[in-house]
């Protein structure tokens, strides 16, 4: 834990003189909170001596309260401004890390923890570096200070003050036994409880349509009920050291009430200077507190932190910087081997050429690897084994943003964004102007619905939805716009009916004019031109060549072909008879 804190100091740097500042106000501000207790002390010592005159005494202790709130705001104020960008930045840089790992690490984790680490992990951080830092160090500097004055003042009703201190944190110590494994339940917790709140939201329409929403309120009910005993076992644990310590603290008028007695019975001190102990003795332990409440809340924010440095430090994306001459748009597979986990390979020494210029299909049955083989050419994750090549060149060796120029890939599940129809379609381009928009959204038969709703409505979100075809043709209008010569499709005609299919195919072709294509297809009528169809099973190649040569084989292929025209008759005389 001690280094969780020098380190999370240390990330104060950016900001050390709004923090510096912070510190020497809250400093101020516990010495100005002494201020009227020194001069209750001196009005007592005055009235003791017959002395009335005390205004100047009341003027100082009055000062001293307002001085001690106006440090106390500039503290706080200070901390909270540097805090506020520190943590800004440090969400940029967890964005900004996202984008420098690859696809296959982000994808390790569910949207639980992503929303964890950004929203909580870095928000809890706000209460050590807003709060902790400036209170804690001025916690621990005015005890110091006080306690000097004290020892300088009487030693003996010094040592009584203070000797209950360090049990007290030897108390409080104990507290930290244990505290690392309860705090990573605490923090699991927390992500699946975030995570199966997202998948409740997301999933509704599926759970509702199989009545299915007791069974997943049960699901929320039980990762709620285990965050809420892991936060419980925490405090649990802590309780007894937390009222151990908080007692002790408060303790050391039992002991300074009879050595002050004693002390004052035999004349060794004065009463004004026993009463300005016992005064001191409330002062002295309010600073100490906060020191205990920090002890508490620290292991959550420790743990926090470290998993923010846990995500920071993964290995990033192995990028070339300078931009490489491609020979050509080729795309070959060399002995390629992937698997996503130890314990499957999906991927088994694949190796096949996808052509300049020609459509290549990827077919096989589900699970395969087809779309694993269409992420791994677009190097949305590295292989185990073997190499890609682009126009001849490694992809490795490719700059990313070189080889996203090259490539459009059309998603098996359309992302469209929060934002206008005309923003959705210019990702593919941001510079181009409305007649080029116009022009593709031609072209992948989206004109009727910008003529529809316009360019500036605002689409995705709670905003206007949009059909399945709809966002897959704004798909195919973006990635006509941004004219990559490689195009990747992964099922982009899956989730579409008759009409819609029709449309597709035809904004499809249009994309495809001139480019590379590597195709992910089910329906094999589709693909009966490719220039090449590469049949999959289990992860490797049984078959390739064309429509026509595959048939003849009489092999994998041709037996997919005869299941799917029944299929197809099937559903032509399922017609027939309804
Ligand atoms: N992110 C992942 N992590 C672990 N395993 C995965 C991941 N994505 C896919 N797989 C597994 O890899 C195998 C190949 O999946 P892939 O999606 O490439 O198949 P596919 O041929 O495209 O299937 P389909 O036609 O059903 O879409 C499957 O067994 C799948 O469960």
């Amino acid at each position: 834990m001690i280094n969780s804190i020098k380190e999370l100091i240390n990330i104060c740097s950016g900001e050390k003189r709004k923090y510096y500042l912070s510190v020497i106000c809250g400093f101020l501000s516990v010495i100005f909170s002494i201020v009227p207790y020194y001069c209750t002390y001196k009005i007592i010592t005055e009235f003791l001596a017959s002395n009335y005159q005390v205004g100047t005494y009341i003027f100082i202790a009055v000062l001293g309260i307002i001085m001690r709130f106006v440090c106390f705001s500039i503290s706080s104020y200070t901390s909270h401004k540097a805090t506020a960008d520190l943590l800004y930045n440090l969400r940029l840089d967890v964005l900004g890390k996202l984008e420098k790992l690859s696809l296959g690490v982000v994808m390790q984790n569910n949207s639980g923890y992503y929303k964890k680490l950004i929203v909580e992990d870095i928000e809890s951080l706000e209460k050590f570096l807003a709060h902790h830092i400036p209170e804690v160090s001025s916690s621990l500097g005015v005890p110091i200070v006080v306690a000097i004055l004290l020892f300088i003042l009487d030693w003996r009703m010094a040592l009584a003050t203070v000797i209950l201190i360090p049990i007290a944190y030897k108390i409080l110590s104990g507290m930290m036994q244990g505290s690392e494994e309860k705090m990573e339940n605490y923090s699991t917790s927390l992500m699946n409880m975030n995570f199966s709140l997202i998948e409740y939201i997301q999933g509704m329409m599926v759970i509702k349509s199989f009545n299915k929403t007791d069974a997943a309120i049960n699901k929320i009910d039980s990762s709620v009920d285990s965050f809420k005993f892991h936060v419980l076992d925490w405090y649990r644990s802590c309780w007894k050291y937390m009222s151990g310590f908080a007692i002790l603290i408060k303790a050391n008028l039992l002991i300074l009430l009879p050595v002050g007695g004693l002390l004052y019975l035999y004349g060794e001190a004065d009463l004004s200077k026993v009463i300005f102990f016992f005064l001191m003795s409330f002062s002295f332990s309010v600073p100490l507190v906060k020191l205990g409440e920090f002890t508490d809340t620290m292991p959550m924010i420790s743990q926090a932190y470290s998993q923010i440095k846990e995500f920071l430090s993964q290995e990033e994306f192995n990028d070339s910087k300078a931009n490489v001459k491609l020979k050509n748009k080729s795309i070959e597979f060399r002995n390629v081997s992937y698997s996503y986990t130890d314990e499957k390979q999906v991927i088994k020494d694949i190796s096949f050429v996808a052509n300049e210029g020609k459509l290549t299909a990827l077919v096989g049955e589900s699970g395969c690897g087809k779309s694993t083989i269409a992420k791994l050419a677009a190097r949305f994750f590295d292989v185990n084994s073997g190499e890609i090549l682009i126009g001849g060149i490694n992809i490795k060796n490719i700059p990313f943003q070189q080889l996203m120029d090259n490539i459009s890939f059309v998603f098996q599940d359309t992302i469209i964004f929060h934002d206008t129809l005309r923003n959705n379609i210019k990702m593919g381009r941001p510079d181009a102007s409305d007649k080029e928009i116009m022009r593709v959204a031609k072209l992948a038969s989206c004109t009727e619905l910008i003529e529809e709703k316009g360019l500036d409505t605002i689409i995705g979100g709670t905003d206007v939805k949009l059909s399945g075809g709809e966002k897959q043709r704004i798909a195919i209008a973006r990635a006509i716009l941004k004219d990559a010569p490689i195009i990747i499709l992964d099922e982009a005609t899956a989730s579409s009916d008759a009409e819609n299919q029709m449309e597709i195919q035809k904004a499809i072709s249009n994309l495809a004019k001139n480019k590379t294509v590597l195709v992910i297809a089910h329906r094999l009528s589709t693909i009966e031109n490719a220039d090449k169809i590469i049949v999959l099973s289990n992860g490797h190649i049984k078959e390739q060549g064309t429509h026509s040569k595959l048939l003849l084989e009489n092999g994998l292929y041709e037996n997919m072909y005869t299941k799917y025209q029944e299929s197809l008759s099937f559903k032509i005389r399922s017609k027939e008879v309804s």
